[in-house]
């Protein structure tokens, strides 16, 4: 195979989606394919990719074998499209962070010895202990997160080891709630994967290990050491090392693709799989991002992130460890309620167009006369808030707003207030000489990166690729490939796409104090 003909390839197993892209040695996609959950795999009945427990709506999972079966699909869909699976010499992946799969005894073996002529889904169909894979967006955890925090003295002492205080989401209180609910599941339960290391190990024929930046969303590592510590383990579930297994460096080659997708696919036998990791990681990886810039990403969660090379230890927020440097972090922070919120609202105000929305909400002025619209669909992080709140300048609470373009105003920069209050707690520089780097499906949306623009003051940029999860998958494969993170150079470059105006920051820098007054009587 001649220089020029080496691909990769790389997933992204995110909330509402599996995507997968192929792209050629200088990172440009040369074939892209999607799976949407919901409008492709109808039979599990998900809603924005999840299902929501009725008697419990803080209980939000994912059928496991969806996943399973969107694979079977979207490589359906890569070789419908003509491409030339003996070409991809590394794979690698990324997938919504802190979910969990919950493999049977046997799982592995069967992983191992699938039979080429069959789907994985068909094969794969009695591999997990646990049907439903808790999510992301799952917050059931209370209890748990308490014991956690107790085991090493309380959240700081936490935060300090692992980066995070507990957290409902993050994979251990999770585990821990499995082992008190269903404590036969558990029992039955061969191996715990990371949705990510789930993705990995269905290449791999094995169950493949978890990398140290996704896994540094558990809260079971230490963020320093990159080992499990054994207080938190022992606090969660019996025997969790060995259903675990240690964490790997990013980026690490786990060994090559099994002979499943050799013989149905015709993928070569010497390509590589390489460790993936959380989206929000990858996303790093695929924006490129520099030291001076934050990177935002609004896709189903809205999330902050950007590189720091000696964190602080943060309460309302993480560091996980950077999936390029061993030695660096990143710092992040993180929203439930981002795209299926501003959706419901598009829906609600703006007859389901998002150009109708645009045209809204940039026909009201900066400052939306001082309105501030809350949504937390569900129990939203950062506040932890749910319902809907709605107020006027003088900070009354009203039920609802005079127009269609107010409320969509205020919605959108009632997001926008709380991320920049949030970031401003934990530190994040934002001022003279920042610049945003947008990303994720809602930043094809002028409009919403002016309104960010305005309320962070900075300039905001885009790349070329709204994808930068899976971009950041692909170059994963690429840098595992080839041992060398330098070679992922080729990226596009950001352009700008919009500035504050003049007055932005007279306008926006009361309303984050107004809104931390708000944010206090609210969750007081
Ligand atoms: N033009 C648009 N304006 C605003 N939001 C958009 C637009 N196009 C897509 N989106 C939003 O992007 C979301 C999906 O983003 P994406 O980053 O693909 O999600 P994820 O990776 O979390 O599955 C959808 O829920 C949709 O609301
Ligand atoms: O919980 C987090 C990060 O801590 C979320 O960001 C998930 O990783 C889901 O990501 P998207 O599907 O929104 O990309």
């Amino acid at each position: 195979m001649s220089e020029n003909d080496k691909t990769f390839l790389g997933l992204d197993l995110s909330t509402q989606q599996l995507k997968g892209a192929v792209v050629d040695e200088n990172l440009r996609i040369i074939c892209e394919e999607t799976v949407i959950f919901d409008t492709h795999l109808p039979e599990y009945r998900t809603n924005g990719g999840v299902t929501v427990n009725k008697s419990n709506p803080h209980e939000i999972t994912a059928p496991t074998i969806m996943w399973v079966k969107a694979l079977d699909l979207l490589m359906d869909k890569l070789t419908v499209a003509s491409v030339d699976f003996s070409k991809i010499v590394a794979i690698s992946g990324t997938a919504q962070q802190h979910g969990s799969v919950y493999w049977q005894n046997g799982a592995d073996k069967t992983l191992e010895n699938l039979d080429p002529s069959n789907f994985l889904h068909s094969q794969l169909a009695t591999s997990f202990s646990i049907a439903n894979s808790p999510t992301w967006m799952d917050s059931t955890t209370k209890i748990e997160c308490k014991c956690l925090e107790d085991a090493v003295g309380g959240p700081e002492k936490l935060a300090e080891i692992t980066g995070s205080r507990a957290y409902e989401r993050f994979t251990g209180s999770q585990i821990a709630r499995i082992v008190v609910h269903r404590p036969e599941a558990y029992r039955n339960t061969e191996r715990i994967s990371i949705v990510s290391s789930f993705l990995a190990s269905l290449f791999l024929g094995k169950i493949a290990p978890i990398d140290y930046s996704d896994g540094s969303g558990m809260n079971l590592m230490d963020i320093k050491t990159k080992k499990w510590d054994q207080r938190l383990l022992d606090t969660c579930g019996p025997n969790l090392a060995d259903k675990l297994k240690d964490p790997v460096p990013s980026c690490s080659c786990l060994g090559t693709v099994s002979s499943y997708f050799v013989e149905r696919y015709g993928f070569n036998e010497n390509c590589k799989v390489i460790a993936c990791s959380g989206d929000n990681p990858s996303s790093l990886i695929g924006m490129g991002l520099k030291k001076e810039w934050l990177g935002v990403s609004l896709g189903t969660s809205d999330t902050l992130f950007l590189w720091v090379s000696n964190p602080k230890t943060v309460l309302n927020g993480h560091i996980l460890c950077n999936p390029l440097d061993q030695h660096a972090f990143m710092a992040m922070l993180v929203f439930k309620n981002g795209s299926l919120t501003r959706e419901k609202i598009r829906n609600k105000y703006a007859h389901q167009s998002w150009d109708e929305f645009s045209e809204l909400l940039e026909r009201t002025p900066r400052g939306n006369f001082g309105y501030i619209g809350l949504h937390f669909d569900v129990e939203e992080i950062l506040p932890v808030a749910i319902g809907e709140h709605r107020f006027n300048k003088e900070g009354k609470k009203l039920t609802k707003f005079s127009s269609n373009e107010i409320e969509i105003r205020a919605a959108i920069e009632g997001q926008f207030l709380t991320r920049r209050l949030f970031a401003e707690d934990i530190g994040f520089q934002i001022g003279e000489g920042t610049k945003i780097l947008a990303t994720g499906g809602a930043s094809a949306n002028r409009a919403i990166l002016q309104v960010l623009s305005d309320v962070f003051g900075c300039p905001v940029y885009t790349q070329d690729i709204v994808n930068s999860a899976m971009m950041g998958a692909a170059c994963q494969a690429k840098i595992g490939f080839t041992g060398n993170s330098e070679n992922i150079s080729d990226l596009p470059p950001p352009k700008l796409i919009c500035e504050p105006y003049k007055n932005s920051e007279e306008i926006y820098k009361p309303m984050v104090l107004k809104m931390r007054e708000i944010l206090r009587n609210i969750t007081s």
